[in-house]
């Protein structure tokens, strides 16, 4: 985050200092905004950068525990450089938080600077060969030059000058890292079903009838319905991928022509998706790890690793419910352009035909889910907006009305991006298998088949109420749910070989490329330091006087 803050909140002068710096590797360096006591909320950092105009310098201040920054990644041992986000005080006057750069160490010896605070924060769930730490400041001074000034200034005077088209021009970086993130969840998903597949294919469990030989778990319809599912969102998740860093580029390509009017957009499309890509991969990889039975709970399964590491995902970088209510903001905003009968921007537009009071007539072909899931959301949106609006009338603030809906606001978000999702599957797979085999195109189109069946039958409920979808429709889509996963089977290990992703990368015992499970998983066994003697000194230590009756 170092890198992109440097490139996106810079001077073309103070990237031509800093970035040939950062990318030598001559200086190295952290993102640190969130605090022990405000993460989500920004707004509310306590970190203060003080202009002093009769030195030219800002002096830094973590004014109480609070303030002290906490998480950023090689802060504790590692880094001696960091961005600090702070509120912007010249003049007597509180700008709002501002990006700037800070030495904390010294580049000679790397000890902290007279004046900074700095430190590991302890173990953590996964990430534990990163030391993310907290840093305190105590009348620290930094020059002028080290704001980073591209979206506003402080003149030597301590005159403050606004110069971005944007208020949000700063919270870049985290937009452009929650673009990347759609991918990473992608590419561990990728991992995890690639391990659970083949694991699947190489373990057998129980015999159906009595003379024949045991299964491969593989075979059972209820392992193909926890990991088909599993390949099929790597996918969607990687084409939308694909799909949203170009909306990402486009965006970015405008805003440097001095046109902001696509960022709304984008930011709400990279908050859900990031939302939803980084909740679903976390939730799919611990499926995979129950699909791996006891083995996938070893640590040499790699399961354990991945969901750490992925679980992680759905926090930073704006938590999971934060960021599905911001895209509520931008969806409720398209409701009412919809009641003005203004025009909508691409991904909401689905919205304009929505709202007829009617359920959509039910259509089990793939386009015919896909519209199905815009009713969903569209309908949702609608339940949504009148339960703001009743709360309004009831003489609540808008804030305390909204406070209120957050429940339905977000299910509506979920929903309107479970349809973004699911439209461009389809049409970037469209779009790549132009030229393709019939068969890679078969294989890619059954996979998408249970991406929307599976997210149909989990919504029947909302189907219901939003559709014309009856119960004997639902009967039928199970079955051919059910048909679709029998259809995958004889290419599920062919598909996951597909992800192309070599041993060293997936680091499993249960999944490398031989399958040679067992043997692997009695190598790693081997490497237990409790299998360095054959008696262990706990056991005169301990045992033998409580089995003696001595302890
Ligand atoms: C070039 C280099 C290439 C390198 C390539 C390398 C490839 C490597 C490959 C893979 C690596 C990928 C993985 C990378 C891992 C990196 C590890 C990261 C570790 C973690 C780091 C962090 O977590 S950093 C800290 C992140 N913190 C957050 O995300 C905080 C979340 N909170 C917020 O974002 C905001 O506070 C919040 C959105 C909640 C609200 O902000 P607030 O100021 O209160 O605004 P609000 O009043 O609600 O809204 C006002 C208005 O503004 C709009 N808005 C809000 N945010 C944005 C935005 N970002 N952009 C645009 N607009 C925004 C908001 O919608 C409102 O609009 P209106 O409704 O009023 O119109
Ligand atoms: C592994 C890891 C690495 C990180 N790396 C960095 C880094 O390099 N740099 C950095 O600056 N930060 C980093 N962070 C911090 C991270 O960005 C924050 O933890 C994250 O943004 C969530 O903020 P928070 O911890 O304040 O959660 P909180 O906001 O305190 O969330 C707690 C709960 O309250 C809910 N909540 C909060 N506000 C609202 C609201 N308005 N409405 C409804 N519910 C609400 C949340 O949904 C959540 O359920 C990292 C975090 C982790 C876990």
């Amino acid at each position: 985050m170092f890198v992109p803050t440097l490139m996106g909140q810079c001077t073309p002068e103070q990237q031509a200092y800093w970035l040939p710096r950062a990318l030598d590797m001559q200086i190295i360096g952290t993102y640190a905004q969130t605090e022990l006591g405000h993460g989500t909320f920004i707004r509310g950092l306590e970190t203060t950068a003080t202009y002093d105009p009769e030195t030219e310098t800002f002096v830094m201040n973590s004014p109480t525990l609070t303030s002290y920054k906490w998480w950023a990644g090689g802060l504790a041992k590692t880094v001696n450089y960091c961005i600090v986000v702070a509120q912007l005080y010249t003049k007597g006057v509180c700008h709002g938080t501002h990006p700037f750069i800070v030495q904390i160490r010294d580049e000679e010896t790397h000890m902290p600077r007279p004046g900074v605070k700095v430190g590991d924060i302890g173990p953590k769930l996964g990430f534990n060969t990163a030391d993310n730490g907290y840093l305190g400041f105590d009348n620290y001074r930094i020059p002028r030059d080290n704001m980073m000034m591209k979206n506003a200034q402080v003149l030597k005077d301590g005159t403050y000058v606004k110069v971005a088209r944007h208020g949000k021009a700063t919270y870049g970086t985290m937009v452009f890292v929650r673009v990347l993130l759609v991918n990473e969840a992608a590419f561990n998903l990728a991992k995890a079903c690639t391990i659970a597949v083949r694991y699947s294919a190489i373990r057998r469990q129980c015999s159906p009838d009595s003379e024949g030989s045991e299964l491969q778990v593989l075979d059972y319809s209820t392992q193909q319905h926890k990991l088909f599912i599993c390949i099929a969102t790597a996918h969607a998740l990687q084409l939308n991928s694909t799909w949203l860093w170009k909306t990402f580029s486009d965006t970015l390509a405008a805003i440097k022509q001095g046109n902001v009017d696509t960022l709304p957009e984008l930011h709400a499309l990279s908050s859900c998706l990031k939302a939803l890509s980084t909740a679903d991969a976390a939730s799919l990889i611990e499926q995979c790890r129950h699909a791996c039975g006891g083995h996938g709970y070893m640590m040499s399964s790699g399961l354990p690793y991945l969901y750490a590491f992925v679980t992680a995902t759905r926090t930073y970088e704006g938590d999971y419910t934060i960021l599905l209510l911001q895209t509520a903001r931008f969806l409720v905003k398209a409701y009412e352009q919809v009641e003005a009968g203004k025009p909508l921007t691409p991904t909401v537009s689905y919205l304009s035909q929505a709202f007829t009071g009617k359920k959509l007539p039910w259509d089990s072909s793939p386009d015919g889910i896909i519209r199905a899931f815009q009713a969903l959301a569209a309908g949702k949106l609608s339940s949504t907006v009148k339960s703001l609006r009743k709360r309004l009338e009831s003489g609540l603030s808008y804030e305390q009305a909204w406070e209120l809906s957050t429940i339905q606001l977000n299910g509506a978000a979920e929903a309107h991006c479970r349809a973004v999702m699911s439209q461009n599957y389809k049409s970037e797979i469209e779009r790549l298998t132009v030229n393709s085999s019939p068969n890679v195109k078969l294989v890619l189109q059954q996979l998408y088949k249970v991406y929307l069946y599976y997210w149909a039958l989990e919504r029947t409920g909302d189907l219901l109420l939003y559709t014309s979808i009856s119960e004997s429709d639902i009967f039928e889509l199970q079955l051919r749910y059910e048909g679709l996963l029998k259809e995958i089977r004889p290419n599920a290990v062919g598909i996951v070989d597909a992800f192309d992703l070599r041993d060293e990368v997936l680091h499993s015992a249960l999944g490398s490329y031989d399958g040679n499970v067992y043997e692997r998983l009695m190598a790693e066994a081997q490497k237990s330091p409790l299998n360095a003697e054959p008696v262990n000194q706990t056991f005169h230590t301990y045992l033998k006087p409580m089995m003696k009756g001595k302890l």
